[in-house]
């Protein structure tokens, strides 16, 4: 195999006494598309800041395309487009504006950054939202604009944190649309998901996350093992059972 374009070694990080991620080790090789799987409070957020540079680990080592994130951010960040979760956007800025800056920010000429970020706004179905600041964009819409920036650069790793939450179904296809094409073209995603269905239908690798750790990585085959992707994940992480009496509140009578 070629060597994987984002290496992930032994990450830990703990908030307190909590152990968000504890001792995660994951490749992902080129041309493929991951999806990262995990309940609630699993570590994948965590994991995804320090593998991109946004949130140091306590220990364990992250690599894209062989350079240390942690050594060399400036180039590892070079190399990859980032779809963060709840990280704060400049927001006074409309849509345009924000795409421009940060083509700007990675070094694009200035006459690419305007061609790019045009068919960017339009595939992405913002064309109208480009002159809107995007302190008034619905979540859905911060979302795209947060993929548009992500892309525009034209990065070999995609790494994106719920990229259809919130997001409507036409636009959803056309980020399905424009994530086929790149993978198809050589690049790399890695993208957290709660839906089983869209990592079953977008997705050729899967790795599951609970309490920091990874209970499953692989193709998705191999992960599935012969059920669907969700009887998989609830046998991995297990089903929470609700007691007989639990809510007999709601019931009405
Ligand atoms: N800044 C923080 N301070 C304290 N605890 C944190 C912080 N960030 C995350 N945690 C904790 O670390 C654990 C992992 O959180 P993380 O956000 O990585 O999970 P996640 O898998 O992305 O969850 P979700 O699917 O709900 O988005 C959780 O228990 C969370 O409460």
């Amino acid at each position: 195999m070629t060597d994987p374009v984002l290496s992930l070694r032994s990450l830990h990080k703990r908030f307190g006494p909590k152990v968000a991620v504890g001792g995660l080790s994951l490749d992902v090789p080129a041309g493929s598309m991951l999806g990262l799987l995990g309940p609630n409070g699993a570590g994948k957020t965590t994991t995804l800041s320090m593998a991109t540079g946004l949130l140091r680990p306590d220990g364990g080592t992250a690599h894209v395309l062989g350079v240390d994130v942690w050594r060399d951010p400036a180039a590892a960040k070079a190399r990859m487009g980032v779809l963060p979760d709840g990280v704060r956007m400049f927001d006074r800025l409309t849509g345009a504006e924000l795409l421009r800056y940060t083509g700007l920010l990675r070094g694009m000429a200035e006459a690419d950054v305007t061609a790019r970020a045009g068919e960017l706004l339009a595939a992405l179905g913002l064309d109208e939202a480009g002159s809107t600041l995007v302190v008034d964009y619905s979540a859905g819409m911060r979302k795209k604009i947060g993929l548009a920036c992500a892309l525009i650069h034209a990065p070999r790793l995609l790494v994106l944190d719920e990229p259809f939450e919130a997001v409507d179904p036409v636009s959803g296809e056309a980020i399905r649309s424009i994530l086929r094409g790149f993978v198809g073209s050589g690049g790399t995603v890695v993208l957290s998901s709660h839906v089983m269905e869209l990592v079953e239908s977008l997705c050729d690798r899967v790795a599951i996350v609970a309490e920091g750790r990874i209970l499953a990585d692989g193709t998705l085959d191999e992960v599935r093992a012969g059920e669907s992707l969700q009887q998989r994940f609830l046998q991995l992480v297990g089903v929470h059972e609700l007691g007989e009496g639990t809510l007999s509140w709601l019931r009405s009578s």
